[in-house]
C-alpha cells in the first residue's frame, strides 16, 4: 500500500493551479446519460472518482474517452439501466446515475450506496424526490428499484438541503412532464454548474444557487460541450496550507466568490488575503489566531474544509471551537491530529481545539479524503517525519497533491510500501 511521507518544510511559496471540481464533475458525468448523443466535458480532474464513475457509465453502455482533462461521452446506445454493487460500492456518488436513468428509461435499479467514515449518509431525500415525480420505489436485497409509467413534475420540500438529493432530483425532472419545484434545495456552486450544464443541453432549470429550483420538463436534450468549474475545496486546502506554513501562495483558477466563507475565516485568523479576478493570494501570519467554525450548507462554512481548518487551529494561539452540523461523524481525523501532539477534545458534534506550540511527526491514517489532506498540512509543520497511510482517500479528491506541494517548496513524497 502506498504511503505519503511528509517532512517539516519551509513556508510554502509560489503559485498553484486548481483543477476542475470533483463534486461538480461527478453529477455532470451522470447527467451525460440523459442524452442520446455526444457530450464533451473540459477541465475534468484526473481523479480516481472520475475513473470510477466513467467505468460505471461504460457498464451501462456509454462510450467514454478521457484525454488531457477532456472527457467525451457518447450515451446514444445504453444497454442496461442497472448498476451493480461492485461498481456502486467503490463510490457513493455512483448513485447519481439513478436520476438520469429514471428520466430516460422510466426505470432503473441501483445497488444501495453504503455509508462511509463521515456518516451513515442515507438516500431517503433522493427517493422522496423520485416518489414525488411519480416513481414507485422498491428496496430489495440491497437494491433500489425505481419505476414509473411516466415522470410528472411536482412540488417538493427537502427536509435538509442535501446536495446529492437536489442534483439527483434535478436530473430526474428535466425530462418529466410539467414543472418540478424543489424547495429548501441545496445552494452549492456545484448545483449551479450542473444546472448550467443541463440548460446547455436544452433543459429549462431556473433558480439554481437559491433555495428554490424550478425545472420545466422538456421533450428532449441534446449533446453539448461544457467547462467544469474549479474545485473550491482543493483551492481552500492550498489557502489553509499558506496560512499554516507562514507561506505566500497564489491559488490560480478559482472563482473567488465560491471561497468567501473560507476567506473570511482566514482573515479572522490573521492571514492577509488578496482577491484577484481568477486567483487568490494568501499570506500566512507569524502566529495564527484561534477562530470558531461552524459547518453549514452553502453559503456557510463547507464541511469539506472542516478538517483542514481544524488542522490550522491545532497550532493557533488560543482555543477554537469547531461545530460540525452537516455530517454526524466527521471527526475521525481528531484522533490522528492528537497522535501528532494536537490538543483536541470532542463532545458530540463539537470539537474544542487548544492551540499547541508544536506538532510532531507520527504514523497516521487518512480516514477520508479531507482528513488526509489535513494530515499532509500538519506534516508540513510538524517536527520530524509524518507517514500517512490509506492515501487512496486523498487520491479520490486531489490531483497530483504531492507534485503541487513540492512545487511550492514542501517536502512530500508518495512511496510504495
Ligand atoms: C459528491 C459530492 O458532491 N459530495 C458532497 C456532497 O455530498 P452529499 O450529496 O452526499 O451530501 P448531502 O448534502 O446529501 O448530505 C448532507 C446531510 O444530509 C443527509 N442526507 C442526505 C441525503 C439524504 O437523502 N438524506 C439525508 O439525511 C446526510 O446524511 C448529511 O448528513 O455534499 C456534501 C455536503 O456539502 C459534501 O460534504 C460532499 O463532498
Ligand atoms: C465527502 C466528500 O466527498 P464524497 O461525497 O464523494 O464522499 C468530499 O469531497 O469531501
Amino acid at each position: 500500500m502506498a504511503k505519503i511521507i511528509v517532512k517539516k518544510s519551509n513556508p510554502l511559496k509560489g503559485n498553484v493551479r486548481i483543477d476542475g471540481a470533483k463534486n461538480a464533475v461527478l453529477p455532470i458525468i451522470a447527467a451525460t446519460l440523459l442524452v442520446k448523443g455526444k457530450t464533451v466535458l473540459h477541465e475534468v480532474p484526473d481523479l480516481t472518482d472520475v475513473h470510477v464513475i466513467s467505468d460505471l457509465i461504460r457498464h451501462l453502455g456509454a462510450e467514454v474517452e478521457y484525454k488531457d482533462k477532456t472527457l467525451t461521452v457518447d450515451a446514444s446506445n445504453l444497454t442496461t439501466c442497472e448498476a451493480p454493487y461492485e461498481l456502486v460500492r467503490k463510490m457513493r456518488a455512483s448513485f447519481f446515475v439513478m436520476g438520469p436513468l429514471l428520466a430516460r428509461f422510466n426505470q432503473t435499479k441501483i445497488s444501495m450506496p453504503g455509508g462511509c467514515s463521515i456518516g451513515t449518509r442515507p438516500i431517503d431525500l433522493h427517493l422522496k424526490g423520485f416518489k414525488a415525480l411519480g416513481a414507485d420505489i422498491i428496496m430489495d436485497h440491497g437494491f433500489v428499484e425505481a419505476k414509473a409509467d411516466k415522470l410528472v413534475g411536482s412540488k417538493l420540500y427537502l427536509d435538509f438541503p442535501s446536495v446529492g438529493a437536489t442534483e439527483n432530483i434535478m436530473m430526474a425532472a428535466v425530462l418529466a412532464e410539467g414543472t418540478t419545484i424543489i424547495e429548501n434545495a441545496a445552494e452549492e456552486p456545484e448545483i449551479v454548474d450542473l444546472a448550467n450544464f443541463l440548460n446547455e443541453m436544452g433543459a429549462d432549470v431556473k433558480g439554481a444557487g437559491t433555495n428554490t429550483i424550478r425545472i420545466k420538463g422538456v421533450k428532449e436534450l441534446k449533446g453539448t460541450e461544457h467547462d467544469v468549474i474549479p474545485d473550491r475545496i482543493e483551492a481552500a486546502t492550498y489557502m489553509v496550507a499558506a496560512a499554516m506554513t507562514k507561506g505566500d501562495i497564489t491559488v490560480e483558477n478559482v472563482l473567488v466568490e465560491h471561497l468567501k466563507p473560507v476567506t473570511a475565516k482566514l482573515i479572522e485568523a490573521g492571514c492577509k488575503v488578496e482577491e484577484m479576478d481568477n486567483s487568490i493570494r494568501v499570506v500566512g501570519p507569524e502566529k495564527l489566531k484561534a477562530v470558531d467554525v461552524k459547518t453549514l450548507p452553502h453559503p456557510g462554512f463547507p464541511t469539506d474544509v472542516q478538517a483542514q481548518i481544524m488542522a490550522m487551529l491545532t497550532v493557533a494561539r488560543g482555543t477554537g471551537v469547531v461545530i460540525e452540523t452537516v455530517f454526524e461523524n466527521r471527526f475521525m481525523h481528531v484522533a490522528e491530529f492528537n497522535r501528532m501532539g494536537a490538543d483536541i477534545k470532542i463532545e458530540g458534534r463539537t470539537a474544542v481545539v487548544k492551540g499547541v506550540d508544536q506538532l510532531y511527526g507520527a504514523n497516521v491514517n487518512a480516514t477520508d479524503l479531507r482528513a488526509g489532506a489535513a494530515l499532509i498540512l500538519c506534516g508540513l509543520i510538524a517536527e520530524g517525519e509524518t507517514q500517512i497511510g490509506e492515501i487512496y482517500h486523498i487520491q479520490r479528491g486531489y490531483v497530483d497533491i504531492d507534485k503541487k506541494i513540492r512545487a511550492l517548496g514542501g517536502n512530500i513524497e508518495i512511496v510504495e510500501d
